[in-house]
């Protein structure tokens, strides 16, 4: 075969913000979580991901580039989700360009992936989520992998726990799975896009800079230090996650509020009892809940304990 040749599939994927957060690994190398958790698919034209993946011959190794700078692509989750992927790859053939790539000719051929976030990387805002789910998702189209979402969505957990949550619109559960092996850890929907067409989201950026703990390098000191965490992940994650499914499907504001401020102060004191305690939040984020909870009052809403 000539090897002037070049494919190129370019998806996009949004991000996701999860409303009973994951915080935590039993397995850091699968990355399996301590908890189920559920997020909210954002609509795509909004905080989302584009990324291109093309292959050639004439391309000598795997390289990416992440919003214009080349990174390294030998981090242990790139090299998990490059090779699951491979490993499910499929024959491609483009009869237009006379290009015949056969599925065991994928272990010899480079790809090469450029991705970018139209949102600020690394500073809170889910962009390995929506970055590593659409490397996943993209990877899988250019090798005609043939496996539904719940397949791609365990490959895409391997690159960051929050991705596999990305590769479903709508609210979606990561289900935190009991093997050891991780094949039941993997995200299903709970209701699709259209389902809930009145919910709004608004993301307030309070900070565009790159967070000083990373998720990964944050949740593993909270694992080793922290009491609290034990404590919301056996007694209180379990009930909300069930109250959250309910409220959901019954499109309740009220409980579905109350249940995704009470988990997203959790998530937070369960950063402070981490030693050395982690600080996501800043005096602007502060006093953005101060307004919200007044505004709350105001409207009478009321004050259930979740
Ligand atoms: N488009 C992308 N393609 C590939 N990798 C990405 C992409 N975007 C982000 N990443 C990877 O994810 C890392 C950031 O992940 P991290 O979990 O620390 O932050 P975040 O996901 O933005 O925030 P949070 O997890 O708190 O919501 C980046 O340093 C990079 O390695
Ligand atoms: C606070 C969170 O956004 C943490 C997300 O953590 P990541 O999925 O970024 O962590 P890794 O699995 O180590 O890559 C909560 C959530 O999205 O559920």
């Amino acid at each position: 075969m000539a090897d002037n040749w070049i494919l190129m599939v370019t998806a996009r994927t949004p991000t996701n913000i999860a409303v009973i957060k994951y915080w935590g690994k039993r397995d850091e190398k699968l990355i399996l979580p301590v908890n189920d958790s559920i997020s909210v698919t954002l609509d795509p034209e909004h905080l989302c991901t584009t990324t291109t993946v093309a292959v050639s011959p004439s391309f000598d190794k795997d390289r990416i580039w992440l919003n214009g700078e080349e990174i390294s692509l030998s981090s242990g989750r790139f090299q998990s989700c490059l090779r699951e992927i491979r490993a499910r790859a499929g024959d491609v053939e483009d009869e237009t360009k006379g290009i015949k790539v056969s599925r065991k000719d994928w272990e010899q051929l480079h790809v090469h992936i450029a991705s970018y976030n139209n949102f600020p990387t690394a500073a809170g805002l889910a962009s390995s989520a929506a970055g590593l789910a659409c490397l996943v998702y993209s990877l899988a189209k250019l090798m005609n992998v043939n496996e539904d979402n719940s397949r791609l969505s365990g490959i895409a957990r391997q690159g960051s726990g929050s991705a596999c949550r990305s590769l479903y619109g709508g609210f979606v559960k990561w289900i935190m799975g009991k093997d050891e092996d991780g094949g039941d850890s993997i995200a299903v929907q709970i209701a699709d896009e259209k389902h809930w067409d009145e919910l709004v989201i608004i993301i307030a950026v309070v900070s565009s800079r790159q967070k000083e703990t990373s998720s990964t390098s944050g949740m593993r000191d909270t694992v080793e230090t922290s009491l609290l965490l034990q404590h919301r992940a056996k007694e209180v994650v379990p009930k909300r996650i069930i109250k959250m499914e309910e409220a959901i499907k019954n499109r309740d504001f009220e409980s579905f509020a109350h249940l995704t401020c009470a988990d997203s102060n959790q998530f937070h004191a369960v950063c402070l009892d981490t030693h050395p305690p982690i600080f996501y939040m800043n005096d602007t984020s502060h006093r953005i809940i101060s307004i919200v909870e007044k505004w709350n009052r105001s409207k009478g809403t009321p004050q259930v304990n979740f």
